[in-house]
């Protein structure tokens, strides 16, 4: 009986143990679910979170990586790296002026003679010079950029003199020819008086027009040439022939060392786009697939050399002691419907050839004699042609880009006379 009673108060406790032990089971359990719950919603909650923050912040990390490229942009620009230059001693080094120096010859002559190590100043108009050709120059300690023109005089410290200033292509130095004259005789006068002022030397960029339109052919220096002095080329043929003319007596009459470059149909990258000269004509037509226009038959010639050469020569020429003038060009002469049909083949165009009214006194043959330059300056072209001009059609092509990316294309210019009145200054 007893040890019933007993078995029984012992179950009894132990039931109640059992219910105790499992309600705090439960409880526990609830806690554990209710905790995992609240874990997880805060693991979810943080996860969304940082999923929106990650959001947010490529967002700004889209709009603010362009603005860091524009920052790196602009400190490349002040950090800016030039072409390499070589250290010339004092003795070895000369302060140059080149005229026209931004202009299309100028602006690679200035490239040599900065990367040769002299200190260039380069004075332009920017009639047909642009900033853009001498810009990778701007900020060098040799280097200096003056916008002024040489018909008014300049008063600066030199020892040598290439004067480059005028416009050389016919559209450009017919549309003002009273201000071709200026630049050609006003401006040669004032940078003669410069070179005797300072004691300097200088070279005069001359032409091939001073021939005019041959009747010696291929031409050699002693030609004296065959120019109508009242057409509308003699603005220039007429200019650059008196430039020699005051070039001598300021030799003869004052003891000015001269240098006289006779310069032959040239071409080449930073031509105008606008320039009008035949090179850049044909190119950019054949570059656009729109007709090449030629002037007249097209078999009139004429014989191109590409600008590296001409600089070597002008270098050359400057530092000989040959005062007498010099043709500069190619001898490698072509027709020019011969040499449409290899820019439309190396352009690969599909361009047709157009010909248009011949233009007024166009000589109707040009090759140099280069002899004189072979022997005196040691100098003669290196360029092959179709070399030369797959550079220049590059460089065309990437203008094309330059432009439209900028809204702006230019039409070539036709080698036609301005009617009416010019102004001039
Ligand atoms: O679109 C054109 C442009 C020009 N031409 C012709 O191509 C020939 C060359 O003409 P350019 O205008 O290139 O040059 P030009 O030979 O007439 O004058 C040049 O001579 C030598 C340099 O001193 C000067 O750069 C420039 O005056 C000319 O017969 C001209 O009539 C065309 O057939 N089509």
């Amino acid at each position: 009986m007893v040890s019933k009673a007993l078995l029984r108060l012992v179950s009894a406790v132990n039931r109640r143990r059992m219910k105790l032990l499992l309600g705090i089971a439960l409880l526990a359990y609830v806690a554990s679910v209710w905790g995992n719950f609240v874990n997880m919603s805060f693991l979810l909650n943080r996860s969304m979170q940082e999923n929106g923050e990650l959001k947010i912040e490529s967002k700004i990390e889209e709009i603010v990586e362009p603005l860091r490229e524009k920052i790196r942009d602009l400190e490349k620009s002040f950090t800016q790296k030039y072409p390499p230059v070589k250290f010339l001693s004092e003795k070895d080094r000369k302060r140059i002026l080149i005229t026209g120096g931004a202009g299309f010859v100028g602006s690679h002559l200035t490239d040599k003679l900065m990367m040769d190590g002299h200190e260039v100043t380069v004075v332009d108009n920017f009639f047909t010079g642009r900033k853009r050709n001498v810009e990778h120059w701007i900020g060098h300690e040799n280097f200096e950029l003056i916008n002024h023109d040489v018909v008014e005089p300049l008063y600066i410290e030199v020892d040598q003199i290439y004067h480059l200033a005028s416009p050389a292509s016919p559209p450009n130095y017919m549309y003002n020819p009273i201000k071709t004259l200026k630049t050609n005789a006003i401006g040669t006068l004032n940078m003669l008086g410069l070179a005797k002022r300072v004691g300097a030397r200088l070279l005069l960029a001359s032409t091939s027009e001073v021939y005019g339109d041959p009747e010696v052919h291929p031409q050699s220096e002693d030609y004296w040439g065959h120019v109508n002095p009242i057409g509308p080329r003699a603005c220039y043929d007429e200019g650059k022939r008196v430039a020699e003319t005051m070039c001598y007596a300021y030799m003869k009459q004052e003891g000015v060392e001269v240098r006289v470059a006779r310069i032959f149909n040239t071409f080449g990258p930073r031509m105008h786009m606008n320039d009008g000269r035949v090179v850049s004509n044909f190119i950019l037509q054949a570059l656009q697939g729109e007709p090449l226009t030629v002037y007249g038959s097209g078999s009139q010639t004429r014989a191109f050399q590409y600008v590296s050469d001409l600089v070597n020569g002008l270098v050359a020429l400057m530092n000989s002691n040959v005062s007498s003038p010099v043709n500069l060009g190619n001898p490698e002469e072509h027709t020019i419907l011969e040499f449409a049909q290899l820019i439309k083949n190396l352009v690969g165009s599909g361009s047709e050839i157009q010909f248009l009214s011949e233009a007024q006194d166009d000589p109707q043959k040009r090759k140099p004699d280069i002899r004189k330059a072979k022997m005196m300056l040691a100098w003669e072209p290196v360029v092959p042609l179709e070399e030369g001009l797959n550079k220049a059609i590059h460089y065309f092509r990437k203008e094309l880009e330059y432009q439209a990316n900028n809204q702006y294309i230019p039409k070539p210019k036709p080698a036609r006379i301005k009617k009416g009145r010019t102004r001039h200054n």
